[in-house]
């Protein structure tokens, strides 16, 4: 099948119109870019560029012979169809979501990451179908403005759709839980391979991971890829893949999952949420940072990581430097020095040759964090004893003792482990004391 071909297009209300980041998205979803198309002036609500340079696009489209137009602005719908009308017969004209989508939509293999791809392309959708179906009522008419016959039941369906989803991903999400539970009782640490799309986790992990022993325990972990491919592309990875890791002494389970990455729209990280459930719950966390670019793309990187991991994870995280072979030592040392608040101790690796990958090993074993013992009380309900059953699934409980009113849970866990059952015992709701009822 020849390569679709493709022209890229933005436009900004001031300065210059940097169109690189959307080609290497283009390119990530198969596309030729052929041609490129920026402007500089206020949004017009019609044609979102204006009219005169949609002539233009239109112009360049034909010459170049491209199948498609991408757009790196959220365009509205009826600015979507107002360009597509202007363009030769058959043209795509994509934004940089959909585009995201796209490239997502490919690489999707496993039946959660279709799932998570699908629950996205109806996020996107429900508020075009809202405006339609409001403007539709407004104005009293069956179709509106070309975009197809107006129907009652679009938005309901969407509606429906997202919530059959959320809850097969839901359950899948549980299943996965499960398996985490299940995995550390048999004594594995969890090992999760974190950072901006394209960094080299993959590559790592690849590495880190003793092959012979996924094929022995294939019985055991029945999910465990033999592959995780490595590609100079963005968004090379999306699902995950769990592999036994020999670092030593310790059984290591180590995860590799889909890349951070800025920028994308709040529904689309929404629908990606459970796939980093293996970085938030993990025992160690190595953030993979591309230490081949320039301090500031890798500051901005990080601070990415950074971000998206502060909001539910609690594991210790080892930032690793890699690609080191593209470096000298006086150009490793300066990133560094001029990183060291965003990443104390960085360990240097480079998962292309194997530099320093032993020594990565060493550190996994020296970070992972030892288990910690705790002791709870929790009132006797319904609420408080699926924490209970839960300490079971994911720590070792030593102690369980019933009183009248309370009973006594005493375990040992990961520390990740020990503050979640924290924070979950201290939500059970307690029955209040009432003191005039009771005259106790
Ligand atoms: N020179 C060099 N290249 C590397 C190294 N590690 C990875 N690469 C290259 O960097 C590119 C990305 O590597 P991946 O392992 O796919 O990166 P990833 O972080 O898994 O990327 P996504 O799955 O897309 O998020 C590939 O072309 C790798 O060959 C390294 O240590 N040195
Ligand atoms: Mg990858």
């Amino acid at each position: 099948m020849p390569t679709d071909r493709a022209v890229v297009a933005k436009r900004v209300d001031e300065g210059e119109a940097d169109l690189e980041e959307i080609a290497e998205l283009a390119r990530a979803a198969g596309y030729d870019v052929v041609g490129e198309l920026t402007q500089r002036r206020t949004q017009d609500a019609a044609y979102h560029f204006g009219e005169g340079k949609v002539d233009e696009l239109a112009a360049l489209v034909r010459r170049t012979d491209a199948d498609a137009v991408v757009v790196d602005n959220e365009m509205g719908p009826f600015q979507t169809y107002n360009i597509g009308q202007k363009l030769p017969e058959g043209v795509d004209v994509l934004d940089r979501f959909t585009l995201i989508l796209e490239v997502f939509g490919q690489r999707a293999q496993t039946r959660k990451a279709q799932l998570q791809v699908e629950l996205a392309e109806l996020r996107y959708e429900l508020p075009r179908a809202e405006a339609k179906a409001s403007l539709a009522k407004r104005d009293e008419r069956p179709g509106f403005m070309g975009l197809g016959e107006y129907d009652e039941s679009r938005e309901q369906d969407i509606k429906n759709r997202i919530s059959r989803i959320s809850e097969e991903l839901d359950r899948i999400a549980e299943k996965e839980e499960k398996r985490r539970s299940q995995r550390r009782d048999q004594g594995f640490d969890l090992v999760a391979l974190a950072g901006y799309t394209n960094a080299g986790k993959s590559t790592l992990l690849r590495r880190l991971a003793s092959e012979l022993d996924v094929d022995e325990n294939e019985q055991r972990h029945p999910d465990l890829d033999t592959t995780a491919e490595s590609e100079d592309k963005l968004f090379t990875t999306l699902g995950t893949t769990t592999r036994k890791a020999d670092t030593g002494t310790r059984e290591v389970l180590l995860t590799d999952t889909v890349g951070f990455v800025s920028d994308l729209p709040h529904w689309l990280v929404e629908s990606f949420k459970s796939t980093l459930d293996s970085v938030y719950y993990a025992d160690l966390v190595l953030l993979v940072v591309d230490a081949s670019e320039p301090v500031e793309a890798m500051r901005e990187k990080l601070v990415t990581s950074h971000d998206t991991l502060s909001d539910r994870n609690e594991a210790p995280i080892v930032t690793v430097f890699n690609k080191a072979d593209k470096l000298n030592k006086p150009e490793i040392d300066r990133r560094k020095r001029a990183l060291s608040a965003l990443a104390p101790a960085p360990i240097v690796v480079s998962g292309k040759t194997g530099e320093g990958v032993d020594a990565l090993r060493r550190r996994v074993e020296r970070e992972l964090p030892d288990w910690e013992r705790e002791r709870l009380l929790l009132p006797v309900t319904d609420e408080a004893m699926s924490v209970v059953s839960w300490i079971h699934d994911n720590g070792n409980v030593h102690e369980e003792s019933y009183g009248d009113e309370q009973v006594t849970v005493e375990f040992e866990a990961p520390p990740a482990v020990v503050s979640k059952a924290r924070s979950k015992a201290a939500d059970v709701e307690r029955p209040t004391v009432d003191a005039d009822a009771g005259g106790a």
